[in-house]
């Protein structure tokens, strides 16, 4: 029931955080949401937002802090969402991501009985982001770069970006000051005009390679020969400049068009010893080091024997493929984005690995032709975006009678829904292992083992 009128003062203890790191309150039941506040701190909230079901407050005042609240906190990461969880020491963070996963399973799954390892951290737990993707909006008539307020799209300039590789953020500011000096408009979303929409830049975390791929609404960038020697001359590790046109006006980054502007269409890096080619619509886990070690726990879990086939569906630009494929008979990968295909059969050649398929479409519906063609995988691995797995893919992938499955998932909602499904078709959970890729953010990875 909720008695609150906006700008009350009210003294509550916080007693959970939600999923994105929010602090929880709860007066006579009635739950408060607040940013910056951690559980078994005592505040004084200021009433922001009341609605039938819950409200949104405000600290005050800290009455009696958590000791596992990180001192001198930016606000903005906080409030940009850029590292939502910043103001949580390290090893909470850890703690409260295990919890994430074994909340849902416990909700959503009904498992109690599963034991969620602890999470996997990292000594590198800023500046370890090997991408950006900045919007460029016109703030106070000034061209800016830096991050949307969370459910918004006002843009906050931000100069340091904390989790990211600390060339890349160089990259975005002096992008930015060539595109101020060059008078280059950024997009405005209501008026629809302008031409600069985005920046993206990705650095290979070993090779050092950089790739800055601008977003525009049009072909034509006035000046552009000037921005790109400014750019290869200052950073002279940039080996590849992008343009890609989105003339859409929805939340899509990308459009269709994707042209080169200097040198190649990718960016050269490595991983567990193998080198890949990634080219600008093409998924890499932005975590490198991390996703080392998420690779080898999925490779840890599968217990390959030699004479293995093996499928990697969601394959990307084939990084799971390709670090087990000399482990195993054969390997099949499968994923929908054409230009992370053409990368994987790249791959493949640039590390001399012969016995990996790769093809282009939806692994629900490959699967499903795969079971009917025959290939009997021993063990399959799953890599999903954040809806999980499509119910047919699980059907077909089940029928094989694979020995395991190997499911890595970036979203603990979808996992815990998809195990439910796994069970039903007779295959049963065995461990989980969050593994922190995303630090300092509410995000959270996990692999896991199924067994028939
Ligand atoms: C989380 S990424 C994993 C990629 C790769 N395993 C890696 O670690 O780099 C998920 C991948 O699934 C692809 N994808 C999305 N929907 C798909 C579908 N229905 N079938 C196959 N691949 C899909 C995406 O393009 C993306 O490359």
């Amino acid at each position: 029931m909720n008695n609150f009128n906006k700008n009350d003062i009210v003294e509550v203890e916080v007693i959970d955080l939600t999923h994105e790191g929010a602090g929880v309150a709860k007066i006579d039941n009635y739950p408060f949401f607040v940013e910056n506040a951690l559980p078994g701190e005592v505040i004084k909230m200021r009433v922001m937002k009341t609605g039938k079901n819950f409200g949104y407050g405000k600290v005050e005042e800290y009455v009696k802090e958590s000791d596992d609240r990180v001192g001198d906190v930016n606000s903005q990461y906080l409030r940009t969402g850029i590292a939502d969880i910043s103001h949580l020491t390290y090893p909470a963070q850890l703690d409260f991501k295990k919890k994430q996963v074994e909340t849902v399973l416990s909700k959503v799954a009904k498992k109690n009985d599963i034991k969620v390892m602890d999470t996997l951290g990292t000594e590198n737990n800023t500046g370890y982001r090997n991408k950006a993707q900045i919007p460029v909006r016109r703030v106070n008539g000034q061209t800016e770069t830096g991050f949307f307020r969370k459910n918004s799209h006002d843009l906050v300039p931000v100069e340091d970006f904390l989790i990211q590789d600390k060339e890349i953020d160089q990259v975005v500011l002096y992008t930015r000051d060539l595109l101020r000096r060059f008078d280059i408009k950024p997009y405005h979303e209501i008026n629809k005009t302008g031409l600069i929409r985005n920046i993206m830049v990705r650095r290979g975390h070993h090779s050092g390679e950089i790739m800055v791929t601008l977003i525009t609404t049009k072909k034509k960038i006035f000046r552009i020969d000037q921005i790109v020697d400014a750019l290869t001359e200052k950073f002279p590790n940039i080996v590849s400049i992008m343009q890609n046109v989105n003339e859409s006006h929805g939340n899509a980054l990308f459009g269709p068009d994707w042209f080169v502007l200097y040198g190649k269409e990718y960016i050269e890096d490595q991983m567990l010893g193998n080198t890949y080619q990634i080219s600008g619509p093409s998924f890499y886990q932005v975590n490198t080091e991390m996703a080392e070690k998420l690779y080898q726990k999925a490779i840890d879990f599968a217990d390959l024997k030699e004479d293995d086939v093996v499928i990697d569906a969601y394959s990307g630009i084939g990084s799971i493929a390709l670090s087990v494929a000399d482990k195993v008979k054969k390997v099949y990968g499968v994923e929908t984005v054409e230009s992370a295909v053409i990368n994987a059969g790249k791959n493949a050649e640039l590390n001399d690995i012969k016995n990996v398929d790769f093809t282009v479409g939806k692994a629900e519906t490959t699967m499903a032709r795969w079971l009917e063609e025959g290939i009997e995988p021993d063990v399959i691995f799953v890599d999903p975006p954040r809806k999980g797995l499509d119910e047919e893919f699980i059907k077909s992938a089940t029928k094989t009678g694979a020995r395991s499955i190997v499911y890595v998932s970036c979203n603990p909602s979808t996992f815990a829904r998809d195990v439910l499904r796994f069970e039903e078709e007779g295959y049963k959970l065995q461990k989980v292992q969050p593994v922190d890729l995303f630090p300092q953010t509410h995000h959270v990875e996990l692999v896991s083992l199924f067994t028939k």
